[in-house]
């Protein structure tokens, strides 16, 4: 990732993409406290636009609020430096890295003195588990991790920390032969996948696990706008693993997954085993919806 030619919008300017380094003794390096987003943008008839810019930026100061990281910007400065980084990059699509960062300045558990960073960098990322995924589904494992405790890591935070139990749940399915991970949360019930909110179908309902211990995902909230506009009923409860195993069908949502049909849990085939038709409405309205074609949601692009 680090070789590649391009720009990347770094404490404030754009800088050539081989230049946007840190020292090795970088607090957040050390201590995993920094709070990223995961933004795409997509090509349209109009032109590239972001998906959802405002509602992921909001996500990135709340979760530096949330670990007390004062930002060096305002939201306004943030989007706009979103979309002079897609442009100076001429990206038609693309996925975006927003990054808020503890530097070199200091180290010791507290980051105070370190100075904070904000990085923004964007490159071509196509479907996240496979475009086969999104026609085929995927086979996901219950991983025997469980998703941290909503006061080990706070879950409205997009925060680093999080993300090593995502990386050993999601190698524990990947040595296993799934392809992706499912985590329960410390009382046995779903809370999401390693980087995705999961939704199943139960007899016409759209059904999606309580939110706690989860990451309040952006396309979970755009496929409950999705399920409303269809007329799809959506319930949201407790779920258990066999709560899944027994649905008609299952989908990963996510901005770098988008929403990727499960075709199997644990080896149980959900439903036929393939993606569902109420899946498969979703998947298409969300497609309708980030490349520009349902104008009931323009909305939610913000052009470049
Ligand atoms: C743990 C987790 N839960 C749910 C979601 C879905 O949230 P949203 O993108 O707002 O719908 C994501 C996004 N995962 C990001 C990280 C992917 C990566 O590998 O990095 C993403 O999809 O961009 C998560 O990381």
């Amino acid at each position: 990732m680090a070789d590649r030619d391009g720009f990347i919008w770094y404490d404030g300017k754009l800088v050539p993409w081989r230049d946007a380094t840190t020292h090795v003794l970088t607090h957040s390096l050390h201590y995993g406290l920094s709070v990223f987003e995961g933004v795409r943008a997509y090509k349209t008839d109009e032109g590239t636009a972001i998906f959802r810019l405002k509602e992921h930026t909001r996500r990135l100061f709340n979760s530096a609020h949330i670990y007390q990281i004062p930002m060096p910007y305002d939201q306004a400065t943030i989007e706009a430096a979103q979309c002079e980084v897609v442009r100076a990059n001429n990206l038609e699509s693309c996925y975006l890295r927003p990054l808020v960062f503890f530097g070199a300045e200091k180290l010791g558990i507290s980051p105070k003195g370190a100075k904070v960073h904000v990085a923004i960098a964007a490159w071509p990322w196509g479907a996240y588990l496979g475009e086969e995924a999104l026609a085929q589904g995927i086979r996901v494992k219950v991983s025997s991790f469980a998703r941290q405790h909503v006061n080990v890591t706070m879950p409205r935070a997009k925060v680093a920390t999080t993300y090593a139990n995502s990386i050993i749940a999601n190698a524990e399915a990947l040595q296993d032969g799934y392809d992706e991970a499912l985590l329960l949360d410390t009382e046995g019930f779903v809370a999401e996948g390693a980087g995705e909110n999961v939704f199943i179908v139960r007899d016409g309902v759209l059904c999606e696990p309580e939110i706690a211990s989860a990451l309040t995902g952006i396309t979970r909230s755009t496929i409950h706008a999705l399920a409303a506009d269809l007329g799809i009923p959506v319930r949201t409860s407790r779920l258990t693993r066999d709560d899944i195993y027994i649905a008609d069908e299952a989908f990963f949502t996510g901005t770098a997954a988008e929403v990727t049909p499960i075709r199997e849990v644990d080896n149980r085939k959900i439903g036929n085993g393939r993606r569902g038709p109420i899946t498969e409405r979703l998947q298409k309205a969300f497609f309708d919806v980030v490349q520009g074609r349902d104008p009931k949601h323009k909305d939610w692009l913000t052009k470049i």
